[in-house]
């Protein structure tokens, strides 16, 4: 075994690596969040160990000390685990093989924690959310490395009890060792049908196997259908949600330029112009990312402002907006685009932090082709009435088409996020379109395929208004793309009130699953 613990074997079931690919497919079950962990924890923790934190800390290997840490951040304290991964990282001073592991490990569990905890259900002997919470997080992990990760059954059990001794207490570490000798006791395939074989209703079954709750499973079917989609391709869009994705980068138009980026190992894009998929590895090692000239940004968000700056305008005065713009990576692709036009962007956003941000990422492009505001957009629209030739507004949403980047983001959603969130879609859509002159055009775009965030609003807004007009989004859209890139089986585009819109999908785009849809304002 190497000194951090990860041992690198195999197992009879299959070969297994320490520094594995998440190939994991399982089950969920929701969990319960934050509110009873909140109320059980104070009181189980003190209880569990009189040693020292120093002493404690020596017997955690660095890897899973940082995995669980983002763990316990995530569900106590409602973190983001891809921005609290990588801070833990660099504070913990992960050399790059540990803080590969860890962020597989962090990242696996969290994604695949629904279907841990139905696993872990039958290997407790007390319903899961009496366990106290740092206990259960450790279990999720120790399952991970058993069941998905290519770590030896001893070395994911040492380890983890070791961990859990070091960090929270030797009764609990007993627990822990109990429970995960249980979870080792089967593969994950044989988990999974055993799991499935006491699971009649299919969508639980899938929810299991793909580590999503039902009622997303539900919604992105649905949106396939609406979308003119087949519903069967629903297991390959969850086994996408589960996969990395592919980090792709954009030059910014005149402004920056990905020749050395191809030249040291990147592929061009299949979908925008200017646009690349890097090989992996530190991003920011690329030339020009530090300057902000070459970008990190999916494919897909790089469509959304394409076809924006493309789309035919009657009389293009130059005057752009960008309604919803923090933290600004679809408003740094617009205002260069802006600048090569002679147009200037406003950026605005209603978060002064995320308006900050907004300026970073704008800062390369020439200060004539930009202004940032940080307005409430719905506020904008009545001072800017008729003013903007091209407005996008990217509103607020779910997010369920961006799973793959958000590995928590599926369990902490719940159906009424939706509800909650469709008032102000519909308002800031409404907005844009007052800000928009005769002629004009605006783009509503959002990261979720979510039917009720998408066509939905669209229709909402429509039956309320009668000075707008759908446009071919998915002739636009194959326009502002590279050629043959949207279509066949790559189609995007779907007929919606006498117009058309266009849905892009992680499993047939490679891209997040977002949803854009062009509107003319009339006289
Ligand atoms: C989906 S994000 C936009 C992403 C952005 N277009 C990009 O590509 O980086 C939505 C943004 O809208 C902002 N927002 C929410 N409500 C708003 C409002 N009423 N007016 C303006 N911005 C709002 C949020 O703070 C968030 O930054």
């Amino acid at each position: 075994m190497s000194p951090d613990g990860h041992e690198r074997g195999s197992r009879p079931s299959g070969g297994r690596d320490d520094r594995a690919r998440s190939d994991g497919s399982h089950h969920n079950r929701r969990r319960n969040a934050r509110g009873h962990e909140r109320n059980r924890r104070s009181q189980q923790e003190r209880t569990f160990s009189a040693q020292a934190p120093g002493q404690r800390r020596r017997r955690s290997d660095p890897a899973r000390l940082t995995a669980f840490q983002a763990l316990r951040a995530v569900n106590s304290e409602d973190a983001y685990g891809n921005l609290v991964l990588p801070r833990l990282v660099r504070e913990n001073r992960l050399d790059k093989r540990d803080a590969a592991f860890a962020t597989e490990l962090a990242y696996g569990t969290m994604r695949w924690s629904g279907t841990w905890d139905a696993v872990l259900a039958t290997c407790v002997d007390r319903p899961l959310d009496e366990l106290d919470p740092a206990v259960l997080d450790a279990l999720r992990l120790g399952t991970h490395q058993l069941l998905a990760m290519r770590v030896p059954d001893h070395a994911a059990l040492d380890a983890t009890v070791g961990l859990v001794r070091g960090e929270i207490g030797q009764g609990p570490a007993g627990l822990v060792n109990a429970v995960l000798r249980k979870v080792a006791r089967a593969t994950q395939e044989q988990w999974l049908d055993e799991l499935a074989a006491e699971q009649p209703d299919e969508l639980r079954r899938m929810g299991l196997r793909h580590a999503h709750p039902v009622w997303e499973i539900r919604a992105m079917r649905r949106a396939l259908r609406a979308n003119g989609r087949d519903a069967s391709e629903i297991e390959a869009l969850l086994e996408a949600d589960n996969e990395p994705p592919r980090v792709h980068l954009v030059a910014l138009p005149g402004i920056g330029s990905l020749e050395a980026a191809l030249e040291d190992g990147a592929t061009p894009g299949d979908l925008v112009p200017d646009s690349a998929v890097s090989p992996g590895g530190d991003v920011h090692r690329i030339p020009g990312t530090r300057e902000g000239v070459v970008r990190v940004q999916d494919a897909g968000s790089q469509l959304v402002a394409r076809v924006l700056a493309q789309a035919p305008v009657a009389e293009d005065r130059g005057a752009w907006a960008d309604f919803c713009a923090g933290p600004g990576g679809k408003a740094a692709l617009l205002a260069a685009l802006a600048h090569e036009q002679g147009a200037q962007l406003l950026a605005n956003e209603v978060s002064e932090h995320r308006s900050e941000l907004v300026r970073h990422a704008l800062a390369p492009v020439p200060e004539e082709a930009w202004r940032v505001s940080t307005a409430d957009a719905r506020d904008l629209a009545r001072t800017e009435t008729a003013r903007f030739d091209r407005v996008l507004v990217d509103v607020p949403c779910t997010g369920l088409g961006a799973l793959r980047r958000r590995p928590e983001a599926r369990w902490r959603r719940t159906p009424s996020d939706v509800g909650n969130l469709a008032p102000v879609q519909r308002e800031l859509l409404d907005a844009a379109l007052d800000a928009t002159r005769a002629g004009g055009v605006v783009l509503y775009a959002t990261c979720s395929p979510h039917t009720a965030e998408t066509h939905d609003i669209l229709h909402d807004v429509l039956d309320a208004r009668k000075d707008v007009e759908v446009l071919d989004t998915a002739d636009l859209a194959r326009q502002a793309a590279l050629p043959g890139a949207l279509e066949g089986e790559r189609a995007a585009g779907h007929e919606v009130a006498g117009g058309t819109s266009v849905q892009l999908w992680p499993h047939v785009h490679g891209t997040d699953a977002m949803f854009m849809v062009a509107l003319r304002k009339l006289g």
